[in-house]
């Protein structure tokens, strides 16, 4: 997905906005193709399984660098310039990894919400959701890291949840009147779309 950036010279092709990968593969469409093919396989994959134990920043990078490592040389790691999106301002990038740390540090103290209330569990998986989005800690794949993350973490709680499943422009609406103070759409999609799992 495109961003506004603050120079359309990082990370990109000179003179363009297709970001400089590994196939050196200059036109974006193509890129995005490919980037799609590589990532839906090993997404839904991932989407599979629980979230580790003590789980924290460094594996929340460590599912950007599985997503992207074919790709991109910078997979995995932070991004060093500021981005908004269609009136959004992420974090600044300076303060990425202190904001992260800290939400996963909540995350541990909060048990991974272990045990809450649906209602609850449902509220605190909105408000990680606009936290990871907010952050938008890497350059590019922020949503495919925070659904393979939000997958695994609900696996963990004893539930499921299907991104495919969820119409994308609804999630995307829902996201960014999230970003703008507004959680009720997302909360009911959230609340709609989260299962128990059936053993
Ligand atoms: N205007 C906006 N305000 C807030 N959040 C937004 C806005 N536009 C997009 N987003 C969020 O950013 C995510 C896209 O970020 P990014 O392009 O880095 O991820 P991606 O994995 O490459 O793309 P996608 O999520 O579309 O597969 C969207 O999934 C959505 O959650």
């Amino acid at each position: 997905m495109a961003y506004s950036v603050d120079s359309i010279s990082d990370n990109c092709y000179e003179g363009t906005t297709c970001l400089i990968n590994k196939y050196n593969i200059r036109d974006e469409s193509k890129l995005a193709e490919l980037e799609a093919m590589i990532t839906l396989a090993i997404t839904s994959e991932m989407e599979q399984v629980a979230l580790k134990d003590g789980f924290n920043e460094n594996d929340y990078k460590a599912i950007h660098r599985q997503l992207f490592d074919t790709l991109y040389t910078w997979a995995g790691e932070y991004r060093t310039i500021d981005i908004s999106k269609k009136g959004t301002a992420f974090a600044k990038h300076d303060e990425i990894p202190e904001l992260l740390m800290n939400c996963f540090k909540r995350l541990k103290a909060m048990d991974f919400f272990r045990g809450l209330p649906f209602d609850d569990f449902i509220d605190e998986i909105v408000d990680i959701y606009c936290t990871t989005n907010y952050i938008h800690p890497f350059r590019e794949g922020n949503g495919r890291t925070q659904r393979v993350f939000l997958s695994q973490l609900i696996h963990y709680n004893g539930y499921e949840i299907h991104f495919s499943k969820i119409d994308t422009d609804e999630l995307m609406l829902g996201t960014i009147h999230a970003a703008h103070g507004v959680v009720d759409y997302l909360r009911d999609i959230f609340k709609e779309h989260i299962k128990p799992t059936l053993r």
